[in-house]
């Protein structure tokens, strides 16, 4: 069994006094593992990670730990460690994919190094010197998905990564999910059972504000999980 990653312990979070969204939500990651998030729309898994990634503060938590060491989702350490495809990202719009390229990994404290295969993995190549708001959703998504995976963080986070994607680039994303696990470990939220099935070692299913349900490699059935979410639907 590999060593714990990021351990969360009864995270409560809300937007305001009668929203309440996570409601003791606990989560043990293990290093190295690629772990899908599912839940119906409205559930929280947005909400879950953009207060992994720090951009959300009304939240209260009993503890977080990364690598058994107490952490806060805004530390620059934790910041370092991880990194974040969201769903939909406005930033850095007047820069091209290769200028943002550059930014992150200075910013991660990292040597440049060779994204050519990512790029043609992706078909990207006509567009890595276009400024990023003039990009379509798809290739907008692209570039971002491309630097994570050159980056090669230790908590690697992704927000519906197939949102926008053409069915070629869906292909070459569901491979780099699998094989992440060489470098890290991946937490991503899907609605696309499929994405879920083909790449993951373990499924966890967002219900009622906390993880309800835990699906372990040999039970990651689509047949399954639409059972679960189609129970959950129902109660
Ligand atoms: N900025 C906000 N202000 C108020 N309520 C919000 C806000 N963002 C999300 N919510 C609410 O929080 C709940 C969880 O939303 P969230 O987007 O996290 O769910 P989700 O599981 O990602 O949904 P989906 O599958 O539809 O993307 C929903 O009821 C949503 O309406």
């Amino acid at each position: 069994m590999e060593a714990s990653l990021l351990t969360v312990k009864n995270l409560r979070a809300w937007y305001s006094r009668e929203k309440t969204v996570l409601d003791g939500l606990s989560i043990d990651l293990k290093s190295h593992e690629s772990v899908g998030l599912i839940g119906l729309n409205g559930a929280g898994k947005t909400t879950f990670i953009n207060i992994l990634s720090g951009l959300m503060g009304q939240y209260k938590v009993d503890g977080i730990w990364m690598n058994v060491s107490p952490v806060k989702f805004r530390d620059k350490d934790f910041k370092l460690r991880r990194y974040t495809v969201f769903d939909e990202d406005h930033s850095f719009q007047y820069f091209t994919f290769r200028e943002y390229l550059s930014y992150v990994f200075c910013a991660y404290h990292r040597e440049k190094c060779d994204v050519s295969e990512l790029i043609s993995g992706f078909h990207f190549e006509e567009y890595t010197d276009m400024l990023l708001k003039d990009l379509s959703t798809g290739n907008k998504k692209k570039a971002y998905l491309i630097t994570a995976f050159a980056l090669k963080p230790e908590l690697l986070l992704l927000d519906e990564p197939v949102n926008g994607l053409d069915f070629t680039s869906t292909e070459f994303l569901y491979q780099l999910i699998a094989d992440y696990k060489k470098y890290g470990t991946i937490l991503f939220s899907s609605h696309i059972l499929e994405s879920i099935t083909l790449t993951c070692d373990r499924v966890l299913v967002l219900e009622g504000g906390k993880i309800s349900k835990c699906f372990e490699h040999k039970d990651i059935e689509a047949a399954q999980i639409r059972e679960a979410l189609h129970d959950e639907k129902h109660v």
